[in-house]
């Protein structure tokens, strides 16, 4: 007997055991030389895009810096993500802008990014991202505000189902002085005139 054959079948791997079901399931040969590596690849890729699920946000944002006198709007804009619907485990991406008023920290503008592929790095819906990563600035570094903006085309929405290739989604979220009640709020107003580059 080759023993090459079944070797995903039995592998201690149990992602790599369940993809070579799923690839007979859906009627291909999971022995055939071009996919007898798939299942491995794809636990492999699995551990990759869904690590933010064992890294803790708080952690990133542990270290930070004295504010030097910045009292106004810090924009940290086009940070590029990819994450997985958590309905049809298919991918969205897009970019992440985030805007936040210092207190009496600043945040090394890397781990913004990083809280970001955190997030990202798990089965997630388009809002939560947004909110979590709001909430999680505002806890752990406690500024005057933050907030966030999220735009995303969505695989689930393009390549199956509905259709609409091109179609963009975009999430926001607020804490502090950007989700105060007063209309308009300045902050705000300014947050979107910097993004745009008016300021
Ligand atoms: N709010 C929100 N919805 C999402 C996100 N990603 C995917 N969805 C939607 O999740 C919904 C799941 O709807 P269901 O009716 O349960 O699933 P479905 O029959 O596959 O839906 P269709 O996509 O309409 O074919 C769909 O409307 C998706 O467009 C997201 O990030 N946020
Ligand atoms: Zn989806």
């Amino acid at each position: 007997m080759n023993t090459k054959l079944k070797h995903q079948s039995v592998a201690d791997d149990p992602i790599e055991r369940h993809f070579y079901e799923i690839i007979q399931l859906i009627g291909e040969d999971p022995e055939r030389e071009g996919l007898i590596e798939t299942p491995k690849r794809i636990a492999k890729m699995y551990r990759e895009i869904f690590s933010g699920l064992h890294e803790n946000p708080e952690e990133i944002l542990q270290k930070t810096f004295p504010a030097e006198g910045t009292k106004d709007i810090v924009i940290v804009q086009d940070i590029p993500f990819y994450s997985v619907c958590e309905h049809h485990f298919v991918p969205f991406f897009g970019k992440v802008h985030i805007g936040y008023i210092p207190n009496e920290r600043i945040v090394g503008l890397s781990k913004f990014a990083r809280l970001v592929d955190v997030f990202a790095r798990r089965p997630q819906v388009q809002e939560r991202i947004t909110n979590e990563i709001v909430n999680t600035i505002q806890k752990v570094v406690n500024p005057l505000g933050v907030i966030c903006v999220v735009e995303a085309e969505h695989m689930c929405m393009t390549m199956r189902g509905i259709k609409k290739p091109g179609s963009l989604t975009r999430t926001i979220a607020k804490s502090g002085v950007f989700d105060s009640d007063e209309l308009p709020n300045y902050y705000e107003e300014r947050f979107f005139k910097m993004l745009n580059k008016e300021i």
